[in-house]
């Protein structure tokens, strides 16, 4: 009866103010606070029905029994706060003693439909602490960022990439996985997605190098804000080799700042290139590979002794690079032993897992087998309609479904050459610094001349 007194008021409040021409932002608090109020209004009978409340305590029934009294109701969850957001909703919850965090996530479904949202989550946030994130809508249909959601200065390798069908933002962070594995099908929208990360990164005090064994059409539009780039495995086998040779002189840079000496406090004691007085600090790289199978492939004795070169340079990255501020973002449509030797020992580096759609068990495998298997079925499931999709795994050992926003190549060339001026000059790698040429028209016609009596 309530509900339906508090429903009638806000509709009719609705009707009156509809008369008035209101801005987007007033109708999402509008619609926040009536699902609020709905959550509020449900929840002890939804706790009930969903089995999510415990007995009272002994002590109370025999309060109740003694004093003659009915007996005490089933007690659901305490409500900590409950946040509208732009999405939706998050209720956090502090549990009843009996209760575990297993039957919120169990329950997730029920609780969506006697909510009325359009998805419920759950998550630990510590003991005894248990976070509903409800969203109202499906997020990831289309993606829009929120507007708050940037890198933030605390954190300075931290860039929002996604959003989470939670309504969250997906971040990746770079200082605490410094590597990452990207895999999918064709036309599963990885390059997408390594566009929306060039985008983010594009106005970071980063250095930014490529390879693009695809002839480079993916990322040589981008090179105005690159420091690097390579477009065939022989480039990218001496670009890869004087990136270890610039990681070992910022070790040596990092080993002459150390000062270590008994009389210095632990805290002065450089370890990695973040601990360096800023004016010492080299320039973070983020090494982006494309197609990453195409560095692997060979056909004759030479390209195997140079595949073998790649492999060896990029594991040595892998190991060694994330005190040298150097950050591996490997992409690919499969990344598994068929590749050869070493690739394996490359993929363990690869904390950072996110998978496309796939097109069948053993690729999701590659991503996800050894660290989350659960997250193996959820890729394998994203329909080829939803392109962009992806699961991405954490570092936890959970997942979640994420999806970038669409950005096309036009608006990453605009971002690119607008924070051009960002681009670092580093002098190991000053030959692969691309320069700005119109290319020669292919060799091939790409279509058909029309012939002179057509
Ligand atoms: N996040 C997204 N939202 C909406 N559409 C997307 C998204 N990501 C990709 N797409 C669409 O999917 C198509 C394929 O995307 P993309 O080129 O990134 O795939 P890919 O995996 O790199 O394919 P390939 O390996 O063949 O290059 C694009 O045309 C794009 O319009």
């Amino acid at each position: 009866m309530a509900e339906l007194v508090i429903v009638l008021v806000v509709v009719a409040a609705a009707a009156g103010l509809l008369r008035w021409r209101r801005p987007a932002w007033y109708w999402v608090c509008f619609g926040a606070a009536f699902a609020s109020v709905r959550v509020l209004v449900r929840y002890t009978s939804v706790m009930e029905a969903c089995g999510l409340t415990v007995p009272p305590p002994r002590w109370r029934l025999t309060l109740a029994r003694m004093a003659n009294r009915p007996f005490p109701e089933a007690r659901s969850p305490r409500i900590l706060c409950l946040r509208p957001t732009r999405t939706g909703l998050v209720l956090r919850l502090k549990l009843r003693p009996g209760q575990d965090a297993f039957d919120f996530s169990a329950a997730t479904d029920r609780l969506r439909h006697s909510f009325g949202m359009y998805a419920v989550s759950s998550r630990e946030v510590r003991s005894t602490i248990v976070e509903l994130r409800m969203t109202g809508y499906d997020v990831l249909d289309r993606v829009r960022m929120p507007a708050e959601a940037s890198a933030d200065s605390a954190s300075p390798l931290r860039i929002p990439v996604a959003l989470r069908e939670d309504g969250a933002v997906h971040y990746r962070d770079y200082r605490s996985v410094p590597h990452g594995l990207t895999l999918g099908a064709t036309e599963s929208g990885k390059s997408v997605y390594q566009r929306t990360l060039v985008c983010g990164l594009a106005p970071l005090d980063v250095a930014l190098v490529g390879i693009d064994c695809k002839q480079g059409v993916e990322l040589f539009p981008l090179a105005r804000r690159f420091s690097a780039l390579a477009d065939d495995p022989d480039t990218a086998l001496e670009l890869l080799e004087a990136l270890v040779s610039h990681m070992e002189d910022v070790y040596l840079l990092i080993r002459a700042e150390q000062r270590t000496s008994v009389a210095v406090p632990d805290a002065e004691i450089a370890a990695d290139i973040w601990d360096l007085p800023a004016g010492l600090r080299p320039t973070p790289v983020v090494v982006l590979v494309d197609e990453v199978a195409e560095l692997a492939l060979f056909a004759t004795k030479d390209e195997e002794k140079r595949r073998d070169r790649i492999i060896t340079a990029l594991v040595r990255l892998a190991q060694l690079g994330r005190a040298a501020g150097i950050y591996l973002e490997i992409c690919g449509q499969r990344f598994g032993s068929e590749l050869g030797k070493g690739i394996t020992m490359l993929r363990a580096q690869l904390t950072g897992r996110t998978a496309h759609r796939v097109n069948d068990e053993s690729s999701a495998n590659m991503a996800f087998g050894d660290i989350a298997p659960d997250a193996v079925l959820a890729a394998i499931q994203i329909s080829p309609d939803t392109p962009g999709i992806a699961v991405a795994g954490d570092t936890t050992g959970g997942w979640a479904r994420i999806r970038a926003p669409h950005t096309s190549l036009r608006d990453a060339v605009n971002l690119c050459n607008e924070h051009a001026h960002r681009t670092p000059d580093l002098p190991a790698l000053a030959p692969f610094r691309p320069v700005a040429t119109v290319p020669s028209s292919a060799s091939v016609p790409l279509t058909k001349s029309a012939s002179a009596t057509a």
